[in-house]
């Protein structure tokens, strides 16, 4: 026998989490005891329950799955950002939840940490929204089944799940856990469907004369990044990215064509994909943002979508299909098509060299991304924040083995400290690089001490223009101001005694590269270099995005 907590640890250990993030409360703590007993997790404290998600987002990112664990309602209600996050980057997280003991509510008891009614019900139907299974553990001998079948479909679906439990459950006897092919066997596509996918798509690109792959966020979550190359290979042809699914098709490829984003796009990107007649749209999200205003989506007649588990295009629409076997499948049955490849490089001329700055010089934002992007080798992952830091980002060419890590479904300003830290803490082994805004610093600057608590040389680019720089580009008001920090030795707070973080302030390109020197050799701890640059500074891919997005905003209602 066993407990029910030791059989949650068991599990998530089996699933491959090796650090799970929490902030305690009284109705978690017996069940972090039973997690911090196996031997195979280690604990992660985090300052508030929304960096806690957060953290748990980046650590399945670098991971592939992740756990956070929280006290009831004044915890989860923060978490559940990140788990809406998770949802919609397709991340699975599990978040788990203390909860009252099980005999308040036939008490009629009332109870700390709620809303003051005699109902306990509240935050796991909040919940039931926000994942794919939500469960509250009642008994403990329904323990084994809920957290088996909820974290399956968690590892099977790529999204959020929810488990429960009540404060005098976690210690209570149940069995041992069974064999863990239960939560991970995999599943195939159904063989007649595959078949009749990959036939079918063959046929129609056989008849096509200029074929674009374009490669979306859900190739990561679906393990279909080699099967992306397999079939690039096999074509010959153009592989263009969408911004969130950078660096999932590696740059240095011969036949890596950039970043389709609309007026966003990297040189050439744009261009190739409107000539096509066929695009290949694999793991794509077609959203607001990523098609800038709607101006940025191929025709349905040219597009073939590939998804995580069903293939559609003219006249085919084919379920339980898995991504890599279907695009491993194609690869095999395709021909050589390098007509959009061959026309790419005619249209696209040799990168501009971005000269640097005199020292002196005030800095600029361009000079800003130059220094950052010459810092990036194949160990770095570069996190970049919703904020003119996408646009800086997308721009920016990855060696061979670099990641890029953005976060535009959910959008969450503040993201990238938390999700850097937790992403940091599953692959200590990259170079973490997070460019962020400050607006978007000060909403979970607090993360930051996490850093410094763990050592963790983390460089962070602040990217101080005193404002809501997207919003003011999408829509100006004196709500776009905000309050200056001193971010240098706000940072610096955090080391106490015993921390080395540092903070530096570079208002030339003198000073910035100066501090990136100095940033470079503390590996004890985060170092955060505040670039300072004018309020319109920005790149002229944030203008044309917002315009665009403001435009798809300000529709007039159809009714
Ligand atoms: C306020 C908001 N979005 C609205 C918003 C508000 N609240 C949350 C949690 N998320 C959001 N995206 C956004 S993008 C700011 O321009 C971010 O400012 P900053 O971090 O300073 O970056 P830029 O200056 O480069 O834009
Ligand atoms: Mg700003």
């Amino acid at each position: 026998m066993t407990t029910v907590g030791s059989y949650l640890a068991t599990r998530l250990a089996q699933i491959g989490i090796e650090r799970h993030f929490v902030v305690p409360g009284d109705y978690n703590l017996l069940l972090l005891d039973k997690l911090q007993e196996h031997p195979g997790l280690d604990e992660i404290n985090c300052t508030n329950e929304l960096n806690c998600s957060m953290a748990a987002e980046g650590y399945a990112r670098a991971k592939g799955v992740a756990a956070c664990v929280v006290t009831y309602s004044v915890g989860a209600f923060s978490a559940f950002n990140g788990i809406g996050s998770a949802y919609g980057e397709n991340l699975p997280v599990i978040l788990i939840s203390g909860c009252p003991n099980t005999n308040d509510a036939g008490d009629f008891n009332l109870l700390h940490h709620t809303i003051g009614t005699h109902d306990f019900e509240y935050q796991l139907e909040m919940a039931k929204k926000i994942t794919v299974a939500a469960v509250s553990i009642r008994r403990a001998a329904d323990a084994p089944h809920l957290i088996d079948s909820t974290i399956r479909k968690a590892i099977l679906t790529n999204k959020p799940v929810y488990i429960e439990i009540p404060t005098n459950l976690a210690n209570q006897p149940c069995v041992l856990p069974g064999p863990e092919s239960v939560i991970l066997d995999s599943v195939e596509s159904d063989p007649p469907s595959l078949k009749e996918a990959v036939h079918q798509a063959a046929r129609f690109l056989s008849q096509k004369l200029k074929v674009t792959i374009l490669v979306g966020p859900k190739v990561r979550s679906a393990k279909a990044e080699d099967a992306v190359v397999q079939l690039a290979d096999a074509l010959g042809c153009a592989v263009v990215v969408m911004p969130n699914a950078k660096s999932f098709f590696p740059e240095t490829h011969p036949q890596y064509a950039g970043v389709y984003w609309g007026l966003a796009s990297t040189m050439g990107a744009q261009a190739i994909v409107d000539w096509s007649d066929a695009v290949i749209c694999i793991g794509t999200v077609f959203t607001d943002y990523s098609t800038v205003g709607w101006t940025a989506l191929p025709a349905e007649s040219v597009r073939l979508t590939a998804d995580v588990d069903q293939v559609q295009f003219a006249g085919t629409d084919c379920s339980r299909v898995y991504l890599a076997e279907f695009l491993s499948g194609l690869s095999l049955q395709v021909k050589k098509n390098p007509a959009t490849m061959v026309q790419y490089k005619r249209l696209t001329p040799p990168e501009p060299i971005v000269t640097p700055s005199p020292a002196k010089d005030k800095l600029s934002r361009k000079e800003m991304a130059r220094q950052i992007s010459s810092l990036i080798t194949p160990k770095t992952t570069v996190f970049a924040e919703t904020g003119d830091s996408w646009f800086n980002g997308i721009q920016m060419n990855l060696p061979e083995g670099a990641r890029f890590e953005i976060e535009m479904q959910w959008g969450h300003i503040g993201w990238s400290i938390p999700a850097s830290f937790g992403y940091a803490v599953g692959r200590p082994q990259s170079q973490v690089l997070t460019m962020v805004g400050d607006g978007s610093f000060q909403m979970t600057a607090q993360e930051v001490s996490q850093l410094t608590r763990l050592r963790i040389p983390m460089i962070i680019f602040l990217l101080n223009n005193i404002g809501y720089t997207i919003e003011v580009e999408i829509h100006d008001g004196i709500y776009n101001n905000i309050k200056n920090w001193d971010y240098a030795a706000f940072v610096e707070s955090f080391n106490a005694k015993d921390g080395q973080g540092r903070g530096y302030r570079a208002t030339t390109a003198g000073e910035l590269h100066a501090a990136i020197e100095s940033a470079k050799k503390n590996r004890n701890g985060p170092s955060l270099i505040e670039c300072v640059i004018d309020r319109d500074d920005c790149t002229k891919e944030l203008i044309s995005w917002g315009h665009f997005v403001a435009a798809a905003n300000g529709r007039a209602p159809k009714h």
